[in-house]
C-alpha cells in the first residue's frame, strides 16, 4: 500500500507499507541507526540496499542520546565520509533515531536528503512521517530541531515481529490517538479488534499513516490543524521531561496524557464520562500505563509554558469532543487545569 503526502511547495513523497524492495543510490548513503536495530536488522536492510558508497554510523539507544551530543557524532561521521550535498541519509530504527537522523540532515550542509525506515510501532504510525525532526535538552521535549520532509518512508512490517510487548504498546497510544481526535470509525474498529493480530496491525498501521498524512498535507508547519497530533503531548512531554525519559516510553506518557486531557474535556463539558473511560479501557487493553502521580502541581503546570504550541504565555489544549473530533483551545482557565491537575497528585 502506498500513502502520499503532498504539500503546498510541491514536495512530495510516498510512505510504503510493504516488504522493502532492493533499492539502488547512485549516490554516497549514511545508515544511522542504534546498537538494537543494528543486531536484528541491519542485515536485512544492507542486503536491500546497495549504493555509490554505504557506511553505517552507529549512536546509542535511548531517549535520554536524543540530544546535540549525539547530532554531533552523526555529523562528524559526515564529514568524515565526504558526504556532500546529493548524499543522502537513511534512519533506521524507531522514533529517536528517525528525529534525530532528520534533524542531522536538515543541517548537514545547510539540508540534505534523508529517508525513514521505522523499525518501532510508534515510528511506523507516527514518527516518520510528517518531517518533525529534533532533539531534547534540559528545558523540554524536542525543543531544537527543525521541519525536514524525508524524501520517503518505507515502512516493513517484518521490523515487528521483534518488537518487545511494551515499545508495541506504546506505538498503539499514538494509534489511539489518531482515532480520538479524527475518526470515530476508526475508534469503534479498534475497540472491537485486537491488534497483536498481524492483519488487524497492518490496517492500523494503514489507517493511521492515512490519517497523518492528511493532516501534514494540509498544516506542514503545525499553524493550526497539525497541533491535534500533539493530543495527550501537553501532559505526556511533562511527564518525560519531570521523569528524566527513564520512566515511561514517550508513548506511555502520551497515554497517561491523553488521559488527563480527557479529564480536561470533561471538565468542560466536551467528553461524558463514559467516554473517558472508553478511551481510558482501550489503552489499558495493551497495559498502557493510565496513572501518574504529580509531586508539584504548580510546578507541572510552568513547565507547560515551554511547550511549542504556546505563544505569548497562552497554553494551547487539544481536548477532545467526544471521540472521533477535537478543538485545539488556549482558552481553557488556569483554575480548571490545576483542578484537574490536582486530581492526579494525591
Ligand atoms: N517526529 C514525529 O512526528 C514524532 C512522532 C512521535 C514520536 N516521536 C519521537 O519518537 C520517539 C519515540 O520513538 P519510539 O517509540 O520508536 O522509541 P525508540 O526510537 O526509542 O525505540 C524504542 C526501542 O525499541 C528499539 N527497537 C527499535 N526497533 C526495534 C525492533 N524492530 N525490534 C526490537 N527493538 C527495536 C529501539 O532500539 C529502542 O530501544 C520519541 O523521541 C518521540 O518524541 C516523533
Ligand atoms: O507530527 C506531529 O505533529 C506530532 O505532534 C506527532 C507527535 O506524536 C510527536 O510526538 C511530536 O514530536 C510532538 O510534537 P512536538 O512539536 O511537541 O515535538
Ligand atoms: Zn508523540
Amino acid at each position: 500500500m502506498i500513502v502520499n503526502i503532498s504539500l503546498p511547495d510541491n514536495t512530495k513523497y510516498d510512505i510504503t507499507i510493504d516488504t522493502l524492495k532492493k533499492q539502488y543510490f547512485d549516490r554516497k548513503v549514511v545508515i544511522v541507526t542504534n546498537p538494537t536495530v543494528s543486531s536484528l536488522h541491519l542485515d536485512y536492510l544492507k542486503e536491500k540496499i546497495s549504493a555509490k558508497e554505504l557506511s553505517v554510523v552507529t549512536v546509542p539507544d535511548g531517549e535520554q542520546y536524543k540530544n546535540m551530543e549525539t547530532i554531533e557524532a552523526i555529523l562528524e561521521h559526515c564529514f568524515e565520509h565526504k558526504l556532500n550535498r546529493n548524499s543522502l541519509l537513511i534512519a533506521f530504527g524507531g522514533g529517536v533515531i528517525g528525529d534525530m537522523t532528520g534533524f542531522a540532515a536538515s543541517i548537514y550542509q545547510r539540508g540534505i536528503d534523508f529517508i525513514q525506515v521505522p523499525t518501532t510501532l510508534l515510528s511506523q504510525v507516527d514518527a516518520s512521517v510528517g518531517g518533525k525532526t529534533g532533539v531534547n535538552n534540559k528545558y523540554g521535549k524536542n525543543l531544537i530541531g527543525a521541519f525536514h520532509q524525508p524524501i520517503a518512508v518505507n515502512i516493513d512490517p517484518h521490523f515487528l515481529t521483534t518488537l518487545p510487548k511494551r515499545e508495541f504498546g506504546a506505538g498503539i497510544a499514538e494509534i489511539v490517538k489518531m482515532a480520538v481526535t479524527f475518526n470515530k470509525d476508526f475508534f469503534q474498529w479498534l475497540e472491537k479488534n485486537n491488534l497483536n493480530d498481524e492483519k488487524n496491525i497492518k490496517t492500523a498501521i494503514a489507517k493511521s499513516v492515512e490519517t497523518k498524512a492528511w493532516v501534514v498535507s494540509q498544516d506542514e508547519k503545525e499553524r493550526g490543524l497539525r497541533a491535534a497530533l500533539n493530543y495527550g503531548h501537553t501532559f505526556g512531554h511533562v511527564i518525560e521531561n519531570e521523569t528524566n525519559y527513564n520512566t515511561y516510553l514517550h508513548g506511555e506518557a502520551v497515554g497517561i496524557g491523553m488521559v488527563m486531557a480527557n479529564e480536561l474535556a470533561k471538565k468542560i463539558g466536551y467528553m461524558s464520562e463514559g467516554e473517558t473511560l472508553r478511551v481510558k479501557h482501550l489503552l489499558e487493553k495493551y497495559d498502557i500505563p493510565t496513572s501518574y502521580k504529580i509531586e508539584d502541581v504548580e510546578d507541572f503546570y510552568e513547565h507547560f509554558f515551554l511547550d511549542k504550541k504556546s505563544l505569548d504565555n497562552r497554553i494551547k489544549f487539544i481536548v477532545p469532543k467526544g471521540i472521533g473530533d477535537c478543538e485545539i483551545t488556549d482558552l481553557i482557565s488556569k483554575e480548571n487545569v490545576i483542578e484537574v491537575l490536582k486530581g492526579f497528585s494525591n
